[in-house]
């Protein structure tokens, strides 16, 4: 199943909830500060929560519990993935998707041959402090020279940005800002699938 080209990235179940009644399709629930119990018990609600809306659920970081639960994707970053094990992961038939920001860092993800590979931050974001500059648009064309899977970008992108993004190459674009600070998110996300539609037509 090809990616959905809308990817929204939300920190609790209340959000899940919250949004899968708009027709998302692909979702990852990316958890922070959170004891474990609390993180194991919304692992599970979220995945029966996406198995009802019909939405693939990736999980961020806890690839353990992604397993425990049979989540349809794991989301690793570089330091996620020097601990995580590929093998169990694998066997448990999840996915993976890798987070990069240098040749260097898609050195590494293309070692794990994973089943996609995001790039950010493409705009400035205010989420979440980076050593790394913008990419901009035209690093996503060079990465998709390098990669055979597909390419999520993220990072400050929004409705007036995305067309950009994917008319440079992207498959998939991860959105957190945009949809949780706007003051309608629901709406926000009706939009983006709006937005979006005609490649998911394709
Ligand atoms: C789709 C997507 N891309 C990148 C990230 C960032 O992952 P990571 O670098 O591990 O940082 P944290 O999100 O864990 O803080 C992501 N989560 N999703
Ligand atoms: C969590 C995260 N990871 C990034 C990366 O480049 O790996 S950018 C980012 C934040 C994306 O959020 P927003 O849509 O609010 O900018
Ligand atoms: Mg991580």
């Amino acid at each position: 199943m090809p990616l959905d080209p809308f990817y929204p990235i939300v920190p609790d179940t209340r959000w899940l909830a919250r949004l899968l009644p708009a027709g998302i399709k692909l979702v990852q629930l990316r958890i922070k500060d959170e004891p474990s119990d609390v993180v194991a018990a919304e692992i599970v609600k979220a995945r029966d929560l996406c198995a009802k809306a019909r939405c693939q659920l990736v999980v961020n970081d806890y690839w353990r519990e992604a397993i425990d639960a049979g989540a349809d994707f794991v989301h690793l970053g570089q330091e996620d993935l020097a601990s995580a094990d590929l093998g169990a992961i694998r066997r448990a038939k999840i996915r993976i998707g890798i987070s990069t920001h240098s040749e260097e860092e898609l050195e590494t993800a293309l070692a794990a041959a994973p089943d996609y590979v995001a790039l950010g931050p493409i705009y400035p974001t205010l989420l979440k402090k980076m050593p790394w500059a913008p990419q901009g648009l035209d690093r996503i064309g060079a990465w998709n020279e390098r990669i055979a899977c597909p390419l999520v970008a993220i990072g400050g992108i929004t409705p007036e940005r995305a067309q950009g993004v994917f008319a440079a190459g992207a498959d998939s674009v991860a959105v957190i800002t945009d949809i949780l600070a706007h003051d309608d998110p629901v709406r926000r996300t009706e939009a983006w699938l709006s937005c979006t539609q005609s490649l998911r037509e394709r």
